[in-house]
C-alpha cells in the first residue's frame, strides 16, 4: 500500500520570459527581409497565477480548461518537475516537496516519453527491475509488470514495438496505456496525469478513469489528471475538479457534483440537458449558455471574481485545517525520534533513493541499453554504408604498392577520416535522443547519473565497433595492406581505439549542446578541422597553429597508422622519416612519428578517450531533473 500523502498546492503562479519574434507592426516585407527593428524586447507572460487546491489519499482530482490555460504547466508544478521555478508552494503532508516525496509521486507527461524500439512487454519489465525495491525478486518483478499489463488491457500488444511518430508501433491509445503501466506499477501515493484518455476511444476512456479511480479507492492514492472534454460518465467518477480559465486563472475548485449548483447560483444554466465537463469548458472560454451574459471577458472577468471571493477563502481555510493536522502529526512523530534516529533516517533515505544497487541498475541498463540501439546500430543502412564505402575502397586500392608512397598514405587518410566521421556523427545523437527518457527516469529515482553513463558507455561498445572491424577486414586485404597478422591485428586495435576516441568527442559535443542538429554540424565540423590539421595536407603549420595539431586525435592515429605499416627499414629505404632530406613533402610525415613518440601517441588517444567522456559526464549533470 502507498504512504499517504495529502498534497496542497497554494498561490500558484508561473511566468515566463520570452523575446516575441517580430512585433504585429511588422509588415510582411520587414519580416522577409528579417529587418531587425520588428524583433522585439524580452517580454513576461503569467502561464498560471494564484493556483490554490489540494487531493486527499482516496481522491480523483480532475483539471479542466481550454486548451493553453495551463493544465500541464500545473501538473508539472504539482509533480515537482517545476521546482524553485514557480511561484506559491506545493506541500506533501505539510512539508514542501523533498526528493523522495517527489518520487512517491507518479507522473504520466502529456507525450508519451518511451523507447519506441522496446516492445511492450520490455518497457513494462524494464521500469518493474528499475523501479520497485530490491526486497522484491526478479520473477515478482515480472509478474507485477504481466500483473499491469493485462490490468491495462494491453497483452494482445505485449510483443509489438511501442513505436513513435517515425516508428509504426503500438496505437496512440495503447502507447498512452504503457505510460500510465510505468506509473501505477510502483504504486505511487500520489498519481499525476496529463490527459491520460486522450488517443482513447469514450469507451477506453471510461476503463482508464474507472480504473485509476477504483485503484485511488482501494489503495488510499490521490490522483490528478487533466482531462480534456470527459464523457459525463468519466465526470461522475471525479470527486473534486478544477476548471481554469484561457488566462490561467482558476474559476472552480470543489466537489465534483457541486460545481453545476454552483454556477447555478451564478446565473450560470445549461439551456439544455448538457455534459457538466462541456457546459463548465465553455464557461471557461468565456461562453455562457441561456441567457446574454455579455461578452466572453465579462463572463470570464464575473467567474473569476466570484470565485476570488466565495470559494477561494474556502479552499484556503480547508487546506489550513489540513495543515494543522498534518503539523501535529509530524511533531507527534519527531517528538518521537531523538535527532541522532532523524539524521540516520535522512542519510538511508538518500542512500536509498533509488530502488536497486548501483550494479542492479547497471546490468539492467545495459542490457535495455542493447536491446534499444540494436536496431539502430545494426540497421540495414548503417550495414550498407559501411560494406559498400569497404568494398569501393578496396577496389579503388586494389592491391596497392607499399612503394607508391602517395597512393599508401591517401588510404591511410581515407580509413582515418571515414572512421573518424562515421563514429563521432552516430554518437553524437546518443544523449540528445535521450534527454526527455533520461529526465523523467531519473527524477523518478530510477538509477542514478553514473549507472547510466557506465550502461551507455559499455553498451556502446560492441554496437559501435562491430561494423568498423567489418570495415577494416574487408579494406585491409582488398587493399593489400601489410599481409603480416600482427600488423593487422595492430592496425585493427589502433583503429578501433581511434573509434572510440571519435565516439567519444560526439558524446561530449552532444551532451554539451543537447540539440542533435546542432551536435551533429558541430561535430562534422570538429572533425574536418582535425582531419585538417592532422598533417595530411599541411606539413608545416604556422608557428601560432602547431597545438592544433597535437589536440587533433587524428594526427596520433594517422601517424601511427604509418608506424605499423611501414617497417624501420622501409622508411629509410623510402626516405620516409625527418631529416632524409624530403621536408615540406607528404611522405615526411613518418618523421614525426618518430618526433611525437609511439607511446606518447598512444597516451594521447588514451587521455582523449577519457577526457571527452569526462566531459560528456559533466555535461549531463548540469541537467535539471
Ligand atoms: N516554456 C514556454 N515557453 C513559451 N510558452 C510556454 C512555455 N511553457 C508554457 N507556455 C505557454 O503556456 C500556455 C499554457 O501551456 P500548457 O501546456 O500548460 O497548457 P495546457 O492547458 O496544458 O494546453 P493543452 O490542453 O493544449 O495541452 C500555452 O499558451 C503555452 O504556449
Amino acid at each position: 500500500m502507498p504512504i499517504p500523502i495529502h498534497l496542497q498546492f497554494i498561490d500558484l503562479s508561473y511566468k515566463i520570459k520570452y523575446v516575441p519574434r517580430q512585433k504585429k507592426s511588422g509588415t510582411m516585407s520587414q519580416i522577409l527581409r528579417m529587418d531587425c527593428s520588428v524583433v522585439g524586447v524580452q517580454e513576461e507572460r503569467t502561464i498560471i497565477e494564484g493556483i490554490t487546491g489540494m487531493v486527499s489519499p482516496g481522491e480523483v482530482l480532475a483539471i479542466l480548461g481550454p486548451s493553453g490555460s495551463g493544465k500541464s504547466t500545473l501538473l508539472n508544478i504539482i509533480s515537482g518537475r517545476l521546482q524553485s521555478r514557480h511561484g506559491g508552494a506545493v506541500l506533501a503532508n505539510g512539508k514542501r516537496l523533498t526528493r523522495a516525496e517527489i518520487k512517491r509521486i507518479g507522473f504520466v507527461a502529456q507525450d508519451d516519453v518511451l523507447y519506441p524500439h522496446l516492445t511492450v512487454r520490455e518497457t513494462l519489465v524494464f521500469a518493474a527491475l528499475l523501479r520497485l525495491p530490491r526486497t522484491m525478486g526478479k520473477e515478482e518483478k515480472v509478474m507485477a509488470a504481466e500483473k499491469v499489463m493485462v490490468e491495462l488491457g494491453l497483452e494482445k500488444c505485449s510483443e509489438t514495438i511501442v513505436g513513435n511518430a517515425y516508428v509504426r508501433g503500438v496505437s496512440g491509445g495503447e502507447r498512452r496505456r504503457v505510460s500510465i503501466g510505468k506509473e501505477v506499477l510502483v504504486d505511487p501515493s500520489v498519481m499525476v496525469l496529463d490527459e491520460p484518455t486522450s488517443g482513447l476511444d469514450a469507451t477506453a476512456a471510461q476503463r482508464v478513469v474507472k480504473g485509476l479511480g477504483r485503484e485511488a479507492k482501494e489503495k488510499g492514492r490521490g490522483v490528478v489528471m487533466a482531462v480534456h472534454q470527459p464523457a459525463s460518465q468519466a465526470y461522475q467518477m471525479f470527486d473534486l475538479v478544477m476548471v481554469m480559465s484561457a488566462e490561467g486563472k482558476c474559476v472552480y475548485f470543489g466537489k465534483g457534483f457541486e460545481a453545476m449548483e454552483y454556477f447555478e447560483k451564478l446565473g450560470f444554466v445549461p439551456g439544455f440537458q448538457l455534459n457538466p465537463a462541456d457546459f463548465m469548458l465553455d464557461l471557461a472560454n468565456g461562453i455562457a449558455h441561456g441567457d446574454n451574459h455579455g461578452d466572453p471577458s465579462s463572463v470570464k472577468q464575473t467567474l473569476v471574481t466570484s470565485y476570488n471571493k466565495t470559494l477561494a477563502p474556502k479552499v484556503k481555510e480547508c487546506i489550513n485545517a489540513t495543515l494543522t493536522r498534518d503539523a501535529v502529526q509530524t511533531e507527534t512523530i519527531s517528538s518521537n525520534n531523538n535527532k541522532k534516529e532523524e539524521e540516520m533516517q535522512n542519510k538511508k533515505k538518500k542512500k536509498d533513493y533509488c530502488n536497486i544497487s548501483w550494479l542492479s541498475q547497471f546490468t539492467i541498463l545495459f542490457h535495455r541499453s542493447l536491446k534499444e540501439r540494436r536496431h539502430e546500430s545494426f540497421s540495414s543502412l548503417r550495414i550498407f554504408q559501411v560494406l559498400a564505402t569497404a568494398i569501393l575502397a578496396g577496389l579503388m586500392w586494389w592491391h596497392s604498392n607499399i612503394n607508391n608512397i602517395q597512393d599508401r598514405l591517401g588510404l591511410l587518410f581515407f580509413i582515418t577520416i571515414f572512421l573518424g566521421v562515421f563514429a563521432s556523427f552516430n554518437s553524437v545523437f546518443t544523449f540528445p535522443q535521450d534527454r526527455p527518457i533520461f529526465i523523467k527516469e531519473r527524477s523518478s529515482g530510477m538509477y542514478s547519473l553514473s549507472s547510466y553513463f557506465m550502461a551507455r558507455m559499455v553498451g556502446d561498445l560492441p554496437m559501435e565497433l562491430l561494423l568498423p572491424t567489418v570495415f577494416v577486414l574487408v579494406v585491409y586485404w582488398m587493399a593489400g595492406l601489410r599481409p603480416e597478422f600482427g600488423a593487422f591485428m595492430l592496425t585493427l586495435a589502433l583503429l578501433l581505439g581511434y573509434v572510440l576516441v571519435a565516439q567519444g568527442l560526439g558524446l561530449a559535443l552532444g551532451a554539451i549542446i543537447m540539440d542533435a542538429k546542432q551536435a551533429s554540424t558541430m561535430a562534422t565540423v570538429t572533425m574536418l578541422a582535425f582531419l585538417l590539421t592532422g598533417g595530411f595536407y599541411v606539413q608545416n603549420l604556422p608557428a601560432g597553429m602547431v597545438w592544433l595539431k597535437y589536440a587533433s586525435f587524428t594526427f596520433y592515429c594517422f601517424r601511427l597508422l604509418i608506424g605499423v605499416q611501414y617497417k624501420q627499414s622501409e622508411i629509410t629505404r623510402l626516405g620516409l622519416g625527418q631529416g632524409q632530406g624530403r621536408k615540406n613533402d607528404s611522405s615526411d610525415i613518418v618523421g614525426e612519428v618518430e618526433e611525437v613518440g609511439v607511446i606518447a601517441s598512444v597516451v594521447a588517444l588514451v587521455v582523449m578517450f577519457v577526457g571527452y567522456r569526462i566531459l560528456a559526464y559533466v555535461a549531463l549533470r548540469r541537467i535539471k531533473i
